[in-house]
C-alpha cells in the first residue's frame, strides 16, 4: 500500500536486487558461510562444483541456488554479524554478541557522539557507527598504522554498497595522549588490553551519568582495572561486570540439542558510569 510504512516512498521496496559489487553470502545447507563480493565474469568455486556469480545476480538475495550437482546454497545479503565474522582482520575484532551488547550499555541512540580504542580491524567501530546513524560521530583511535588501514578498508569495503554513514573519524595515535574536550562524549568503549592506562583521559570527556564500557577477555584484567579506579578516585560508579552467553541449538526434529560446537568464553564486559564528582 502507498503511503505506508512498509513503503514509505510510494515504490516498491525490491529488497532481493543485487548489483555487482555487492556483498552476497551464500550458506550451505549446513549453514556454513561463504561471504564475497559479486564481480563480472567471476565464479564461486566450492570443492563440489562451482557457480557464475551472474547466476548469483540473477537469482538475488533471498533465493535458493544450486551448483551442478545438486548442492543447494542460499543466497543472502550478510548481516553486520556476518560481515564482521568473515570480513579480513588484523587485530581480532569484538565478537558481534559482545559488540551489539557494549551499544546497549551504553545506551546510544542516533544523533550521539561515541569514542573507542582501538579500532582494530574496524569491527565494534561498524556497530557504533550504525547505532548513533548519520547523524552521530564515532571517534575511533587506534596506535598502529597497520591495524588503523585494516579498520579504513573493512568499514570502507561494507559501505561500498550501502549508503554511507560518513560518520567515522579514524584517528591514527594513542589514546592517553589525545586531547579530547570537556563532557563532549555519550559514550566510549573500550578494546584494548590495559584501559586503564586511557582512562584517566577519557573520564573527563565523558558527559556526566553517561558510561564507559571495558571488552576484557580475563578477569583478571576486570579485578584490575576496578582497583585502578578506586585507587585513582576518578568519579566512575561500576555499573556491572557480565558475559554475553549465547547458546545455539541444532533443532531438526526429532533431533533438537545444544550445538555440539559452541563459541564458549570471549570477553567480560565492564560498564562504569561518570558522576558528577
Ligand atoms: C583487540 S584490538 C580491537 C579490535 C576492535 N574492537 C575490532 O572490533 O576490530 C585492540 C586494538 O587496540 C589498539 N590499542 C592498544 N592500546 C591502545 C591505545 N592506548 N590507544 C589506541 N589504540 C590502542 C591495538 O593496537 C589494537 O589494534
Amino acid at each position: 500500500m502507498k503511503g505506508t510504512p512498509l513503503d514509505p516512498g510510494g515504490v516498491t521496496l525490491d529488497n532481493s536486487c543485487v548489483h555487482y559489487g555487492d556483498w552476497v553470502l551464500l550458506q550451505d545447507r549446513r549453514g556454513r558461510k561463504y561471504l564475497f563480493r559479486l564481480k563480472e565474469g567471476q565464479s564461486f568455486d566450492h570443492h563440489r562444483g562451482s557457480l557464475k556469480h551472474e547466476e548469483i545476480l540473477r537469482a538475488g538475495y533471498g533465493s535458493r541456488i544450486t551448483l551442478g550437482n545438486g548442492e543447494p546454497f542460499s543466497v543472502h545479503r550478510p548481516t553486520l554479524e556476518d560481515y564482521v565474522l568473515y570480513m579480513p582482520r588484523e587485530a581480532t575484532p569484538t565478537y558481534p554478541k559482545d559488540a551489539a551488547m557494549i551499544t546497549f550499555l551504553l545506551d546510544l541512540a542516533p544523533g550521539m557522539q561515541v569514542l573507542e580504542a582501538g579500532s582494530g580491524s574496524g569491527g565494534l567501530t561498524l556497530f557504533l557507527a550504525r547505532a548513533v546513524g548519520p547523524g552521530g560521530q564515532v571517534w575511533s583511535y587506534e596506535s598502529k598504522a597497520r591495524h588503523q588501514e585494516r579498520a579504513k578498508r573493512n568499514l570502507a569495503a561494507y559501505m561500498d554498497s550501502r549508503e554511507t554513514w560518513g560518520n567515522v573519524t579514524f584517528v591514527l595515535g594513542d589514546l592517553r595522549e589525545a586531547r579530547l574536550e570537556p563532557h563532549s562524549l555519550d559514550g566510549v568503549a573500550l578494546d584494548l588490553m590495559e584501559p586503564w592506562t586511557v582512562l584517566g583521559n577519557v573520564v573527563t570527556a565523558l558527559k556526566v551519568d553517561r558510561s564507559v564500557v571495558a571488552y576484557l577477555p580475563n578477569i583478571t584484567q576486570v579485578v584490575t582495572l576496578l582497583e585502578e579506579v578506586k585507587q585513582a578516585g576518578w568519579p566512575l560508579q561500576h555499573e556491572r561486570t557480565l558475559e554475553v552467553i549465547l547458546r545455539s541449538w541444532d533443532v531438526r526434529p526429532p533431533i533438537a540439542h545444544p550445538d555440539f560446537q559452541q563459541v564458549g568464553h570471549t570477553a567480560f564486559l565492564t560498564q562504569l558510569r561518570r558522576l558528577s564528582g
